[in-house]
């Protein structure tokens, strides 16, 4: 039956469509390109067949600092509005429910490659410019314009298969996938259905991956990746109420990958880390534009449930390979981390509801918006017939040579579970698993960059002063997380208000015992506030260096302890409770400024006094 097709097109049409026209006047329209067939055989030959459009360098800039004002009126809605979403009440019998049935999950993830051209045309991509201005012909369906697959787009989505642990496939093809909706002019995708570019991946979430730093199986979770496809996105409908949709063309044909999970996921807080983890690595591996916050990468989750310990596997859902499924839905189009999982849940107690009350769970695609309780049912699930996937004629197979597959492999970035490995081991940083993928999907990895930079400087600064040196990592941690962290909650993150030479500065002092820990964090709210001073400066102008006590100093002052606490001088002496001097190092430290009593110091001058044996070297 072509029965969701058809509604859909109906919706469409009711809805008038409409294509500004002065826009497509001024749409700079792309000459026609024949569809050529194409073979990958090394990177260079990617790099030598097309150039780049000459504005490719500041487009991740101009990126990056989309995605910053963006986050920016995130931060201000946030503040604005006190109500955020809430998932659906947990009924006290939930623990129950849960018992007796089991979640199960399977995502799609879509995510807009980082290239310079579309998938079939020589338009630019663009993101934040006029409506409709980066269009050719081919992107519009204009009758008799052809596809020319842009051959570079390969190259960022073969760095995130690889970075997924899939199979490069050295032949895939392309096919179309027909439905009729406003945003996609040719009334097909073209995707990649009968042979994707990469299949069998896997992604693993450690205990770091979770915000608890704790993951609910314990152990490490793998999640299979069934496969990862290229396609065409589409364009931008924009809503003019109450009955306008105006669409924006520049989004059209934008190269996407389509990552598949395989139904492996049970619990909505490992759905969301998945989510999580997947946009880190291809933000690692420079394979996509921009994150979830910018639209770059939505997800769509799959979701069904299961009576626990019955032998469903003969009359239960099947999907490659993974059998005694319940019913699915899909709910489409999730922007961000927290829907991922607050839908999830919604739908997981909706459909137990349902089977609770002697339902049936129907296949359908569902809608959910941020802040509801439910989801909402949206059409039928399409199938395989209503695509009506055929092999797409005009577009010749890929071809890819093993030779590209391996220089790929050999040059992709550090993966974030290598870094984080690399950020906790004591021997390099010492940070805890928390901090270290804190550090790592903070401000899009410029976080990272400062950090290193300070722990550079540290080193090299202290490299006299050996004995700080294991803890400069931790330290520096502290220091860029927390403290200037602190500084930063309300505004949006730069790592030039206070220089990373100059917070290193500050910590050298701290280490080298010449400034309190208090002196230090007022040095650093005054670098935030704007103090040009170098550090060093204003410690002197504001005489806050640290005056070492005397060795007669310290004797004086425990010499007086001593004399006005006999009893504790005779607990130590007499009873050979030596562990009591701890007592009169905390008195004496607590008794003088800030950092000016140093407890080893102290502890020995005491010991001397009280005539006990020297402390034991550790
Ligand atoms: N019974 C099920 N319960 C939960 N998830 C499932 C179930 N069956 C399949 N899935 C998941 O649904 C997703 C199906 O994605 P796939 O792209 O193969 O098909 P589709 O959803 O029909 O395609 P599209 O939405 O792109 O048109 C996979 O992530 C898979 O793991
Ligand atoms: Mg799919
Ligand atoms: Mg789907």
């Amino acid at each position: 039956m072509l029965a969701s097709p058809i509604r859909t097109a109906r919706q469409a049409l009711s809805k008038r469509p409409y294509i500004c026209p002065s826009c497509l006047r001024k749409a700079k329209l792309q000459p026609l390109a024949s569809a050529q067939p194409f073979v990958a055989r090394s990177y260079r030959a990617l790099h030598t067949s097309a150039g780049p459009p000459s504005n490719d360098a500041p487009f991740r800039k101009l990126l990056k600092d989309a995605v910053k004002r963006k986050k920016k009126e995130e931060r201000a809605t946030a503040a604005s509005s006190s109500s955020s979403s809430s998932p659906q009440q947990t009924p006290k019998n939930q623990d129950l429910r849960l018992e007796k049935w089991e979640l199960t999950v399977g995502i799609e993830v879509h995510a807009e490659l980082n290239t310079a051209r579309k998938l079939f045309s020589g338009a630019a991509t663009s993101t934040g410019e006029a409506p409709n201005a980066h269009v050719a012909l081919f992107d519009i369906a204009f009758p008799g314009s052809q596809p020319h697959f842009q051959i570079e787009t390969l190259v960022p989505a073969l760095r995130a298969a690889l970075a997924l642990n899939c199979r490069i496939q050295q032949k895939s093809s392309f096919d179309r996938k027909h439905y009729f909706y406003q945003d996609q002019p040719a009334g097909y995708q073209i995707t990649q259905y009968y042979e994707p570019f990469a299949k069998d991946g896997h992604i693993t979430l450690y205990p770091h991956d979770f915000p608890s730093g704790v993951s609910p199986d314990r152990g490490p979770i793998i999640i299979g990746i069934k496969q990862v496809q290229m396609e065409q996105d589409t364009a931008k409908t924009v809503h003019q109420p109450p009955s306008t949709h105006l669409l924006d063309f520049n989004r059209v044909s934008h190269p996407l990958i389509e990552i598949i999970t395989l139904p492996q996921i049970h619990n909505p807080t490992v759905a969301a880390a998945c989510v999580r983890k997947m946009q880190t690595i291809l933000k690692t591996v420079n394979a996509v534009t921009a994150g979830m916050e910018m639209g770059g990468l939505r997800a769509d989750v799959n979701v069904s449930v299961r009576q626990r310990n019955t032998q469903a596997a003969d009359t239960g859902h099947t999907y490659h390979g993974v059998t005694g499924l319940g019913q699915r839905t899909e709910i489409k189009n999730l922007a961000s981390i927290k829907a991922v999982e607050d839908a999830i849940i919604a739908e997981r107690d909706r459909q137990i509801d349902i089977l609770e009350s002697g339902g049936v769970v129907e296949g359908e695609t569902r809608g959910w918006t941020l802040g509801s309780k439910t989801t909402k049912r949206l059409r039928g699930k399409e199938g395989e017939i209503d695509y009506r996937y055929m092999p797409d004629p005009d577009i010749t197979p890929v071809i890819v040579g093993k030779e590209m597959v391996a220089h790929l492999r050999n040059t992709l970035p550090m993966l974030s579970d290598d870094a984080i490995t690399m950020l906790v081991d004591v021997q390099i940083y010492g940070l805890t698993p928390k901090d270290a993928s804190t550090l790592l999907l903070l401000d899009d990895g410029d976080r990272l960059d400062y950090y290193l930079d300070v722990v550079q400087y540290l080193r090299s600064a202290l490299s006299d002063y050996p004995e700080t040196l294991a803890r400069v990592g931790k330290t520096a941690g502290n220091w860029v997380l927390m403290e200037l962290g602190a500084l930063f909650k309300n505004e949006e993150w730069s790592d030039s208000r206070v220089s990373s030479d100059q917070l290193a500065s500050i910590i050298e002092y701290l280490l080298r015992k010449q400034i309190t820990g208090r002196t230090a964090k007022l040095l650093l709210a005054m670098k935030f506030e704007g103090d040009a001073r170098p550090v060093g400066q204003i410690i002197t102008d504001g005489d806050m260096m640290l005056k070492p006590l005397s060795h007669h100093e310290y004797t004086d002052m425990a010499q007086k302890l001593i004399e006005e606490n006999p009893n504790i001088v005779k607990d130590i002496v007499e009873k050979h409770r030596h562990q009591k001097v701890k007592w009169f190092v905390g008195q004496m430290m607590s008794n003088s400024a800030e950092g000016t009593v140093e407890p080893g110091t102290a502890e020995m001058v005491l010991r001397n006094l009280l005539e006990l044996p020297p402390m034991q070297s550790k």
